[in-house]
């Protein structure tokens, strides 16, 4: 174990902008970060031709992923979409099957979790808050016209692995329709590995 703990202090919490202070890291990712991730390659293409903008931003709290400590952060997500599907995260899963709470301030998006077998998601707004069980990967969308804004908190030791999420998908997308949005389940289902990563990571002891 390396560094001494963090010492206790308060932070704001800015729901119109989505600003932490104290402010720890800050990360970007642009269209050009989520290449792979989005159904309609293509569009994505264009879009990062046409400016590759910024699709979510992440302030975290000045709280160190390690063990025994409890990281927070705001992410904003802008409005928008490649082809119909909404900007989202790039989804990631925690290595350590741990839990994490999202908690919506501004804005509307969905929370997609994905066990490799079943896919769940929830609607968060302001004041809604969105409960990820270990060992399910989760992924944000804004599926509404303004910033979608929420505050993540979660173990210091689950780490993020992103790259069972870019092989074996999230089970469903976030896609514009009539009503608005609907969550379409991806026919297939994942492959005998990508159900094995999730099934140890959901038993316990
Ligand atoms: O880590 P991703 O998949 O890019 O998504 C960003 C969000 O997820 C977190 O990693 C927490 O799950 C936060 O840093 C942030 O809220
Ligand atoms: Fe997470």
């Amino acid at each position: 174990m390396s560094g001494d703990l963090v010492r206790p202090f308060a932070a704001g919490i800015d729901g119109a902008s989505g600003g932490v202070d104290p402010a720890g890291v800050v990360s970007e990712r642009r269209l050009s970060d989520l290449r792979g991730l989005f159904r309609d390659a293509a569009a994505l293409e264009r879009a990062v031709g046409e400016g590759d903008e910024v699709v979510y931003r992440v302030v975290a709290a000045p709280v160190p992923e390690v063990e025994g400590e409890v990281p927070f952060s705001v992410t904003t997500i802008e409005a928008g979409r490649v082809g119909d599907e909404f900007y989202m995260t790039r989804g990631h899963a925690h290595p350590e099957p741990q839990g994490e709470v999202y908690f919506g301030l501004s804005g509307r998006g969905v929370l997609l979790m994905y066990d490799g077998e079943e896919v769940r998601w929830v609607e968060i707004r302001p004041g809604v808050a969105g409960y990820i069980p270990p060992g399910w990967a989760h992924r944000t969308a804004n599926v509404g016209g303004e910033p979608f804004r929420f505050l993540a908190v979660y173990p210091g030791s689950a780490g993020h692995d992103y790259a069972i999420v870019a092989e074996g998908g999230m089970g469903a997308r976030v896609v514009r329709s009539a009503a608005g949005y609907e969550v379409v389940e991806e026919p297939g289902g994942a492959g005998p590995a990508v159900r094995e990563y999730y099934r140890r990571r959901k038993k316990r002891g």
